[in-house]
This record gives structure tokens, C-alpha cells and sequence, in this order.
């Protein structure tokens, strides 16, 4: 008989830059360079929280590491999966909204292109499979109540 074995656990930390975090217009979204099976997809920047570090200095971490600026965030975008969004059997995904407080966000690593998706248009990228359900979430918290019809 074999028995399961336990999927090793990664938490992925990633950040919705927008240009107003009270009401969001335009959302930022990175182009990945690397590994060559990522390459090409774009997704919200972020990556891996090391062992022992906490999520959100891990999140700054990585917009300082891969973009070159420093954010402050707003609130967590939750996933339907314990709060968080499932991305492969072994990787789940935090993210929180933030805005940039210092920096011009460039592609320092792993990403070869950044763009700011005007509204209405965060979808026109190709997103990462496991992001797109993210960025509907997101595009349904950007609207104001009095724009859903
Ligand atoms: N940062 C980020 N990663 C995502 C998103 N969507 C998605 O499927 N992923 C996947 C891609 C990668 O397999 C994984 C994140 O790993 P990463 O390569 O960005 O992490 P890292 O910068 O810490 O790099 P490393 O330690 O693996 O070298 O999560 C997303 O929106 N943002």
C-alpha cells in the first residue's frame, strides 16, 4: 500500500499596485523573464516568503528585490482557500492591495516588462493561469458600489 506524502507548503506573497488604494484605477502587472516555462505570463509581483520570515517583510522584500520600490499596502485581497489563492498543489498565494510611496517600479528581475492596466482593461494581459480568478476579485473590489449595475 502507499501511503500519501505530504506536499511540501510554499506561501507566494504578492502585491495589487494600484495608483489610489481607496479607489483603484489603474493595477500594475509584471511580465516574467524567468524560469522559460513562466516567461511571457505576466502576474501580480511578489514571490516566496523564506523560512521564518514574515509575509508582508517578505512582500516588501521582493518590491524592493524585483521592482525597486518601497510600498506601503492596504488591505488583503483574501482567497477562497483559507484566505488564500491556490496556485499549484504545493504553492498558495497571498496578496494585498498597496500603493508606491517611493520608487518607479522597474524590471529589475525575473521580469523583463512592467505595465499599469487602465480600468476596465486589467484583463488585456496574459496572465498567469492561477491569476486570473485574482484579478476578477480585484477588478470586483475596484468598483465602486455605485458602478455595479
Ligand atoms: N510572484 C508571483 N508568483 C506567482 C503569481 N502567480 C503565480 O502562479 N505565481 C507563481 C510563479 C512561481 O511559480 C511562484 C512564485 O515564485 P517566484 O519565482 O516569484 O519566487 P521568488 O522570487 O521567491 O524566487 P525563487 O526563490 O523561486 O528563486 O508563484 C503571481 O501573481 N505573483
Amino acid at each position: 500500500m502507499t501511503e500519501s506524502v505530504p506536499v511540501p507548503d510554499t506561501l507566494v506573497v504578492a502585491a495589487a499596485i494600484v495608483d489610489d488604494l481607496t479607489r483603484p484605477r489603474r493595477l500594475l502587472a509584471a511580465r516574467r523573464s524567468a524560469p522559460p516555462e513562466l516567461a511571457g505570463g505576466w502576474e501580480l509581483p511578489g514571490g516566496k516568503v523564506d523560512p521564518g520570515e514574515e509575509p508582508v517583510l517578505a512582500l516588501h522584500r521582493e518590491l524592493r528585490e524585483e521592482l525597486g520600490v518601497t510600498v506601503e499596502l492596504g488591505a488583503e485581497v483574501p482567497g477562497p482557500v483559507h484566505g488564500c489563492w491556490p496556485l499549484t498543489r504545493s504553492l498558495r498565494m497571498r496578496v494585498w492591495w498597496a500603493v508606491v510611496t517611493a520608487g518607479e517600479p522597474a524590471p529589475l528581475e525575473d521580469h523583463d516588462r512592467v505595465s499599469l492596466l487602465d480600468p476596465g482593461r486589467w484583463h488585456d494581459v496574459a496572465w498567469l493561469p492561477a491569476d486570473v480568478d485574482v484579478v476578477t476579485a480585484l477588478q470586483a473590489r475596484a468598483r465602486p458600489a455605485s458602478d455595479v449595475h
